[in-house]
Parts: structure tokens; C-alpha cells; sequence
């Protein structure tokens, strides 16, 4: 005590304390009552301990003023009241039930909740904005006017039909604060709502508060930096190291501390504090008597005084726990959570919200309709890029000829195409032409091997000097033929094969022109073609074409990689927006649930997705892509990969924090995803434990469905084709249920 009077601090007036029991029906009474809050950010090994055994009793129908220097962890406690963080220990009771539980109202209309941040759409106007928080609040549009009308003269709001991002930030600090009040709700928690406010209107703001609060019914609880604006409040608590220094109504303070600002009372209870944490005990003791006011292991029914220096008694002004407050008895919420009915069931989504939530998403879309149109129009580019670059046979491929039959070697390469046994070679030769090559002359071998080294010829082929005469012999003597005849029949070809597409393309070419090459010299002389022709003879295909090609072998999976992974962008990208805005943590104060953003996500999103699953298939099929098989079928498999990509960003968006790490994110699922679902390369070709893996992968049981039914014709009754619906609406249901469980479980 004595070094306190030497640090020249007013003491209290003498004032024996009284302990109040306080029971959980008492705590129940208050407006908001927190007991022994601790809450932490940071590591084991790094925390940072923001609430600190702190109390709180916010009595009913008064205005609380929480006050504490920037960073002391108002904005976290108010956080926790609304259920927004979790403390690590500790007990919360607002309007007289458990925040989250069922039947307590809160988070709910119950409660307005004005956060730090702006926490609005940039994109709506001020009128729009109101409109919103009414519906959800269960207004009507008339009811939402009348208020927006009433507010515009009292927060002195620019016209209604203006853009919020337009506004300056203090226009619109009054627009987030005239949301918060829209339904005069019962608890209003307002997180600095006077920041770049001028006097005046400060002034009126507080008037306002004054006046809600007049009939006891609602109360408001307030932070602010302004410490000596509190003078209007009925109760302030005064916040440092996690703890309140006090909780006493402003005069009182003054009162008991000789002071004649706030400012000066909270420097004095600061300085006491530093002081008096080495006394706790010593200064308990005096005060009330007792060592241990909380009386430990004594939690239900414990004792508590009001406090100073950081053991968070108070000195009730003559106010006890178990008092009425000003507002009287209330409804309480029940003792206990209701058990669950079967109508809980239709309650997940309430109407007003569900209109609300669409509305908005449609609202913003409109608003941002370039955006729109790219994210329709992308996936069209995409298909149409995909169309005209993959799978097309390369054309003007450079073969290095070196022919022996011409007399000089660059002779042009003139043939009879009657049944004459000479320059057969420039008869092959003409049956190449029409796969698009281009024929180089070169002297010798060794030229045109050089100009393959450079770059300058995929291949070199080479005919002998006698090359028709042996190949005529090669027919007719058959077994008989020699060893020279063989080898002058032959042409010998050297190629670049660095290129596994060219090469195939190049070699199936070769052969088939060879084989055209035959066909038509066998006629000429009347031989039977297929004499001339391998003794295997591939038939009309049961599915596909003679010549199958790329584009349509890796269309299905692409067509369903472009909706899928737009779709995980798009909705992430909403999600992230509306989170990093702030508007989800609010919309989720005023008693909106994950599950009703979600749905909502999925009704607007649903419509884009189903206008891309259409273009992109038009586009897709009135260009290469074949399909054989029921176009609706095809279709619905789109929209529902499409949806599985929603659900996925859901889950992106409702596991990172902020657009970088979700592009992380998704990049990093993309990936795999394309190399391992079959889509440029099949299955059977994997490593088996890669099979393994691809088997439960979102896109591979939907692509090879996709494929059976394009390149099949397959319907449903086939299992591979049931088997990609079926696996796509078991991904969607997983991720929808991660989502829901992150958004309920990944707070604070
Ligand atoms: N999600 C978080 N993770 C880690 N630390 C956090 C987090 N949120 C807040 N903090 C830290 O907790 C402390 C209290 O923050 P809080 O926002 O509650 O303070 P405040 O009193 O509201 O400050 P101000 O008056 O400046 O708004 C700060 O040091 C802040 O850096």
C-alpha cells in the first residue's frame, strides 16, 4: 500500500467488498456473463495470452463500454461472446444461454453485431446493403426502407442508391454501423463504431444508444478509443493483460479514484496494476476478507467480487449478481439443448435467410458481370483452344529421300500408273503425298542422315537402284526370292523418334501408304489386292473409328477438368471474398448457418455452371467431338462433375485463409488430378500403385464414364457408366460434409 501512495496513486476509498454468490441461473439473468475466459493465439511454445481468467457481467439495458489500449484483445473477447472464437477455457452465457447452442437465439437476430472491419459488399448500394441485413433479419423490403430512411438523417448517410465502395471510409463505418441496428436488436456489440466519426455525429450516435437502451430492454456493448466517450455509458470495463482492471459505471470510477477523466483513472488502475500483481493476494485479502474470492474447485457456485489489478473483482455498485437487472425478467433460452425433432430437420435452412443469401450472390454476380462473362467465357476459349490444337496429325513434316531409280539424284519423280514394273519408289512415294509431307531430295545417305541430325528431316528414306525390279521379284518368287532381292526390295528408312507423337504418326503413314501403294499396283496388274496386304485384317470397329484419334480419346477429361476446376476457382474465390470482407463472420452472427451460405453458393453457382456445361459442350461437339452416346446423360454427368468442383472449392475456401494459399491449393490439386485420372494417358498404363491411387480420385471413375458414353454409346445400365455418377455424388457428398464441418468447427 505504501509503495502505491509513493507511486502517488489515489487509492480507493476504503471500501470493505462484499462476495456475491453467483449461480449459473444469476449468470443467466445478464445480458452477457463471462467467467474465467482464457484464450490464447500462437504456439505451446510461443503463446500469446490474450484473455487471462478475465470476467464480464454486462447487466441488461445498459450501454458497456470496453476499453483497453489497441491490441489487448477486445475485438477477440467480443469475438468469443458471439461465438465467432472459441475460448480454451472458461464459460460465455449471452442473453441468457450458451452462444452455438441450440435454442439460445445467439448467434442469431437476437444479437447485432457491427465487426472492426467494414464487413459490407463494396459492389451493393447503401439501400441494397440495408435491404440484406432486413431480410435477414426476417424484415420486410418495407419494413428495411422505413429504417434505412430513419438512419440516413441519424448516421447523416449519403444517398441511398450509392455504391458502398464509393463512400468514404467513415460513410461507410455508419452504413456497417446502421446494418448492426436495422432490427434495433436485443444485444448490440458494436467493435469501434465512432472511428473517423466527427464530434457531432458521435454525439448523435451515442444519443441514439442512449435512447435504444432507455427501456431496459436492449443493451449495447461498445469499444472504442475514445476512452472519455464513455462517460455516456452506464458501465465501462477498463481491459489490460487479459484482464479488466475494472467494471464500474463511469462516475463511480471517477468517483473512487479522484479523478476527473477516464483517461486518468485507467492510467492510475494501470500503473496499480503493474504494481499489485506481486500483492494479488495481500490486496484480496483486504479487500474482501479471503485469499481466493473464486474459490477454487468451486466453479458452479462461486464467489466473486469485483475487481482491480487484474483479479477481476469488481466493486458492484451496490448491484448484485443475482439482481434483476433494469430490464426485468426475459424469456430465457432452456436450461439444456431441446432434444432434436424431426422439424429441426426443416429449420437447417430458414426461408428469409435462403432468400437473402441468393439474392445477394445474384446481386453481386450482376454487379460484377465482366467477371461473369469471363468465367463463362473462359472455359469456351479453353474447349475451343483444346479443339484446334490437340490431336490433329502433324502435317508438313521434311522426309529426306534419297531415291537410286532416278537417273540424277533431284530428277523429278515421274510414274506410270498402269501395271509397269519401274519407278515404283515415285509411286509409293505419291501415295505419302497425301498425309502432307514434304519430300527433300538428297544425294546420298549420308547427306540426308545430316540433314535429320539438324533438325531439318524427321526422317530419311532410302530406295535402292533396282528397287521396282526386286520388289516385283520380293511378289512373284515369294519362298523362292534370295537374300538380294529381299534387300534391294526393301526401303530402308532412318528416323528422328525424339518425338514419340511424330514418329507413330509418321511410321503409321509410311505403312499405310505402303499398303495403298500395293493395293493399287495389284489392281493395275490383276492380282488379288489382299495378296499384297498383311494377313490381318482389322474389321469395322465395334466402337470408335479405324483411325482413332486424340482430340476425342481426351476430350471427356478435359471437357470435365475445364467445369471442374472453374468451378473450384469460382466458388473459392466468392467464399474468399465474402470471408475476407468480413461479411461471413457477420452473416454468421446474425444467425445465418455455413450450411445456408452453402446452399446458397450452390443454387447461384449452379445457374453459371449450368450456362458453362452448355457452351462448353456445344462448342465442344459442334466442333470435333464425337458422341455416340445419350447427349442428357452426357450432360447431367458435366453439371454434376461441375458441382463436385463446388463442393471442392467449399472446402478449399473453408480450409485456407486467404486467395494465395487457396490458388496454392487448387494448383496443387490440379495437377494430379490431370495426371492420374486418366485423362492424358489411360489407367492401364500406370504404375499399379498409382492405379491404386487413381481409382479414388474425384475425375477417373467420371472420365472413363464420360468416355463410355461418348465414344460407346453406353447408358446408364453399364456399370462403368453408373459407376462415374455414382463416385462423382459420393465426392460431392465428402466434400460438402468437410465443408459444413470445417465452417462449424474452424473458428478462432
Ligand atoms: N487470429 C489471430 N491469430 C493470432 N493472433 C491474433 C489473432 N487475432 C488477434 N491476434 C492478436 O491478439 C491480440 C488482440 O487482438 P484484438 O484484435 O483482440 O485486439 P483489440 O483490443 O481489439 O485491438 P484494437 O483496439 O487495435 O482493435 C493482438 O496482439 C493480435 O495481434
Amino acid at each position: 500500500m505504501a509503495e502505491m501512495m509513493e507511486a502517488g496513486i489515489a487509492m480507493a476509498p476504503t471500501r470493505r467488498l462484499k462476495t456475491q454468490k453467483s449461480t449459473v441461473a444469476m449468470r443467466r439473468q445478464h445480458a452477457v456473463c463471462v467467467r474465467r475466459a482464457c484464450k490464447r493465439y500462437g504456439s505451446a511454445k510461443n503463446p500469446n495470452q490474450i484473455l487471462d481468467g478475465l470476467n464480464m457481467t454486462v447487466p441488461k439495458g445498459v450501454i458497456y463500454g470496453l476499453l483497453g489500449a489497441s491490441g489487448c484483445g477486445k475485438s477477440t473477447l467480443l469475438n468469443c461472446v458471439v461465438g465467432r472464437k472459441r475460448l480454451d477455457s472458461g464459460e460465455i452465457w449471452v442473453l441468457g444461454g450458451r452462444p452455438g447452442s441450440r435454442g439460445s437465439g445467439v448467434p442469431g437476430p437476437r444479437i447485432g453485431y457491427m465487426p472492426q472491419e467494414i464487413a459490407l459488399y463494396g459492389e451493393f448500394s447503401i439501400r441494397e446493403t440495408m435491404i440484406y441485413f432486413g431480410w435477414v433479419a426476417g424484415m420486410t423490403t418495407a419494413e428495411a426502407e422505413a429504417r434505412l430512411d430513419f438512419f440516413v438523417n441519424l448516421l447523416q448517410l449519403p444517398t441511398p442508391s450509392r455504391a458502398v465502395k464509393n463512400l468514404s471510409g467513415g460513410q461507410q463505418r455508419r452504413v456497417s454501423l446502421a446494418a448492426a441496428l436495422v432490427n434495433s436488436p436485443e444485444l448490440l456489440i458494436l467493435d469501434e463504431p465512432t472511428v473517423g466519426v466527427d464530434p457531432l455525429l458521435r454525439q448523435a450516435i451515442w444519443d441514439h444508444l442512449v435512447e435504444l437502451t432507455k427501456g431496459g430492454q436492449r443493451t449495447v456493448i461498445i469499444t472504442t478509443h475514445y476512452i472519455d466517450e464513455t462517460k455516456q455509458a452506464g458501465m465501462i470495463a477498463l481491459m489490460r493483460g487479459g484482464k479488466f482492471l475494472a467494471e464500474e459505471s463511469p462516475d463511480v470510477l471517477m468517483q473512487m479514484y479522484q479523478a476527473d477523466s477516464l483517461e486518468n483513472v485507467f492510467l492510475k488502475l494501470s500503473l496499480a496494476q503493474i504494481q499489485g500483481k506481486r500483492r494479488r493476494s495481500m490486496y484480496l485479502k483486504e479487500a474482501i476478507g479471503s485469499e481466493d474470492p473464486a474459490g477454487e474447485g468451486n466453479q458452479d457456485n462461486m464467489s466473486e467480487v469485483s475487481g482491480e489489478f487484474g483479479d477481476n473483482v469488481s466493486i458492484k455498485s451496490g448491484r448484485s449478481e443475482g439482481q434483476q437487472s433494469v430490464a426485468g425478467p426475459s424469456d430465457l433460452p432452456p436450461d439444456e439443448e431441446p432434444p432434436y425433432a424431426c422439424s429441426d430437420l426443416l429449420k437447417v435452412f430458414v426461408p428469409h435467410h435462403m432468400k437473402a443469401l441468393i439474392w445477394k450472390n445474384f446481386l453481386w454476380m450482376w454487379r460484377n458481370v465482366g467477371v461473369m462473362l469471363f468465367i463463362v467465357g473462359l472455359p469456351v476459349v479453353q474447349i475451343l483452344l483444346f479443339c484446334a490444337a490437340i490431336g490433329r496429325d502433324p502435317t508438313d513434316l521434311h522426309l529426306a529421300i534419297v531415291n537410286h531409280e532416278l537417273n540424277k539424284w533431284d530428277d523429278p519423280c515421274h510414274f506410270k500408273t498402269n501395271c509397269t514394273i519401274d519407278m515404283l519408289s515415285c509411286r509409293y512415294l505419291s501415295k505419302l503425298r497425301k498425309w502432307d509431307v514434304i519430300e527433300d531430295a538428297f544425294p546420298d545417305e549420308a547427306s540426308a542422315k545430316h540433314a535429320v541430325k539438324k533438325g531439318d528431316a524427321w526422317a530419311v528414306l532410302s530406295f535402292p537402284g533396282n528397287y521396282s525390279t526386286s520388289l516385283y521379284e520380293r511378289f512373284v518368287q515369294g519362298k523362292d526370292a534370295d537374300d538380294s532381292i529381299l534387300d534391294f526390295s526393301n526401303v530402308d528408312i532412318w528416323m528422328d523418334s525424339s518425338d514419340q507423337q511424330i514418329s507413330q504418326l509418321l511410321t503409321r503413314s509410311l505403312l499405310l501408304s505402303f499398303e495403298e501403294f500395293v493395293a493399287d499396283l495389284s489392281r493395275a496388274c490383276d492380282y488379288p489386292e489382299q495378296v499384297a496386304k498383311l494377313p490381318v485384317k482389322f474389321e469395322e470397329p465395334v466402337y470408335g473409328d479405324q483411325n482413332p484419334d486424340f482430340t476425342n480419346f481426351a476430350a471427356p477429361g478435359v471437357i470435365l477438368t475445364i467445369i471442374f476446376f472453374l468451378s473450384v476457382a469460382l466458388t473459392s474465390g466468392s467464399m474468399l471474398i465474402e470471408r475476407n470482407e468480413g461479411m461471413l463472420e457477420r452473416s454468421l452472427v446474425s444467425g445465418i448457418t455455413g450450411s445456408e451460405i452453402l446452399l446458397s453458393h450452390v443454387v447461384t453457382q449452379f445457374v453459371v455452371m449450368l450456362i458453362q456445361t452448355i457452351v462448353v459442350l456445344f462448342c465442344a461437339f459442334i466442333t470435333v467431338v464425337d458422341v455416340h452416346g445419350s447427349l442428357a446423360l452426357v450432360a447431367t454427368l458435366t453439371v454434376l462433375t461441375g458441382m463436385c468442383g463446388m463442393t471442392f472449392g467449399f472446402v478449399v475456401s473453408c480450409s485456407v485463409d486467404n486467395e494465395r494459399n487457396a490458388t496454392y491449393m487448387a494448383l496443387g490439386s490440379f495437377l494430379p488430378v490431370v495426371m492420374l485420372c486418366g485423362i492424358v494417358w489411360p489407367i492401364e498404363g500406370m504404375h499399379k500403385a498409382l492405379q491404386a491411387v487413381a481409382v479414388v480420385l474425384p475425375l477417373t471413375h467420371s472420365t472413363e464414364s464420360m468416355r463410355a458414353m461418348m465414344a460407346r454409346g453406353w447408358g446408364l445400365g453399364k456399370s462403368t457408366v453408373y459407376i462415374g455418377f455414382l463416385s462423382t455424388l459420393t465426392w460431392i457428398a465428402v466434400f460438402l460434409t468437410v465443408s459444413v464441418l470445417l465452417l462449424k468447427f474452424r473458428k478462432g
